[in-house]
């Protein structure tokens, strides 16, 4: 019974998702807020490849850098400017909404006004606006959207979620306004949890960023001191699972989405697991530890995030495991330092 079951499930998906594809005969028009952090270029150049590159617009508050402004369109967009937002969807036709501004949680609690005003009333614009053209909207939450009263290994998708820091208790907040909107109005509201996403580009002031940091510090300076702790268990991911797993799930039809809010991850390791990695590269490098008041953060954080919901709705599979992501950090970082030194 359970075996037919599955195989239902599975043709299911196959049919919905062939369905799917066609139905994106016609790309859809995208519109990426918050676009020049560290994950919005990137997500702008994988979903031009997908959609064509003037279906997918990059927006931020800030100038972009030539490189960003020779990819494709970009446009001024300000969270908190409501009418701004609603003549950008008319004017450029948006269909789809991905929702990146906000500030992470360590920068955030060096500014909760701001970090209310960005990622809480932002989320009520971009939620409204939504609402009112029928855009699908992504909205990412993350591990930090849990707190020390959360079961941390596993983290299941369902759980106690009482987070200690400003940018948590936000992403709770998108996560239940998100999931009031798609049952009272039918929003079509998508939101995954990251982990902590791994990349060459500059982070933008969260708690994982040391796994980022590290490798820029190890092959500019041969040293790295970390502030957390060796032993601080966090769960990551590279940026092009991330991406993958944004735009699974976006295309992703309704009917096989049991939740709004899925957890993904594709690794979970230490400060000391991933210098250990990254000796075989650099076998001279020095880590030392000195502990700020992240580690208070990251020890309120989930260790192991568990997914197995995303694995079996919409079959979600990281792809780079913790060895992948070490040699291609460090041959992308590498290639950034001998390009414009960052
Ligand atoms: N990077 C990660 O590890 C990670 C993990 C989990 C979830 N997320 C989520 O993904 C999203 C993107 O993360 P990121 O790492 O790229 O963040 P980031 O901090 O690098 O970028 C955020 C962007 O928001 C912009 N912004 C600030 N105020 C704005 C305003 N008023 N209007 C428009 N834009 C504004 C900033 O200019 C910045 O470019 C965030 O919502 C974050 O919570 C990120
Ligand atoms: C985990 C994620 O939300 C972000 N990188 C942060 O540390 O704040």
């Amino acid at each position: 019974m359970a075996l037919l079951q599955k195989l239902f499930q599975k043709a299911l998906l196959t049919n919905l998702r062939a369905y799917s594809v066609n139905s994106l005969q016609k790309p859809p028009k995208i519109l990426i807020t918050g676009g020049l952090g560290q994950l919005g270029v990137e997500c702008a150049k994988f979903l031009r490849q997908k959609y064509g590159q003037q279906n997918v617009i990059l927006s931020d508050i800030i100038q972009p850098n030539l490189e960003v402004a020779n990819d494709g369109p970009y446009i001024f967009a300000d969270i908190l400017d409501f009418k701004g937002l609603q003549k950008i969807v008319v004017d450029h036709r948006i269909e789809w909404l991905i929702h990146f501004s906000a500030l992470l949680s360590a920068i955030g609690e060096q500014n909760v006004p701001l970090a209310v005003r960005v990622n809480i009333e932002g989320m009520h614009n971009v939620i409204e606006l939504a609402k009112q053209y029928k855009l699908r909207i992504f909205v990412p939450s993350t591990i930090g959207a849990f707190g020390p009263d959360s079961p941390r290994n596993p983290t299941p998708n369902i759980t106690v979620q009482r987070p200690r820091t400003i940018y948590g208790v936000s992403k709770v907040h998108a996560e239940l306004l998100g999931e009031y909107y798609y049952h009272k109005f039918g929003l079509d509201f998508r939101c995954l949890r990251f982990p902590g996403v791994i990349s060459s580009d500059p982070p933008g002031g969260g708690t994982t960023d040391y796994a980022i940091a590290i490798f820029h510090d190890v092959l500019r300076k041969g040293h790295y001191q970390c502030y957390l702790k060796p032993d601080t268990r966090l769960p990551m991911m590279h940026v092009r699972d991330a991406l993958n797993a944004l735009s699974e799930f976006l295309e992703a039809p309704n009917e096989i989405l049991n939740r709004r809010c899925y957890n993904v991850t594709a690794m979970s390791f230490t400060p000391e697991e991933l210098a250990e990695k990254m000796i075989k590269y650099v076998p001279d490098f020095k880590i030392t530890y000195m502990p700020d008041a992240r580690q208070e953060i990251a020890d309120s954080w989930p260790q192991v995030f568990d997914d197995s919901e995303a694995r079996r709705d919409w079959k979600w599979n990281p792809q780079v495991d913790l060895d992948n992501l070490v040699e291609i950090m460090m041959r992308e970082v590498k290639e950034k330092i001998a390009s414009n030194g960052f």
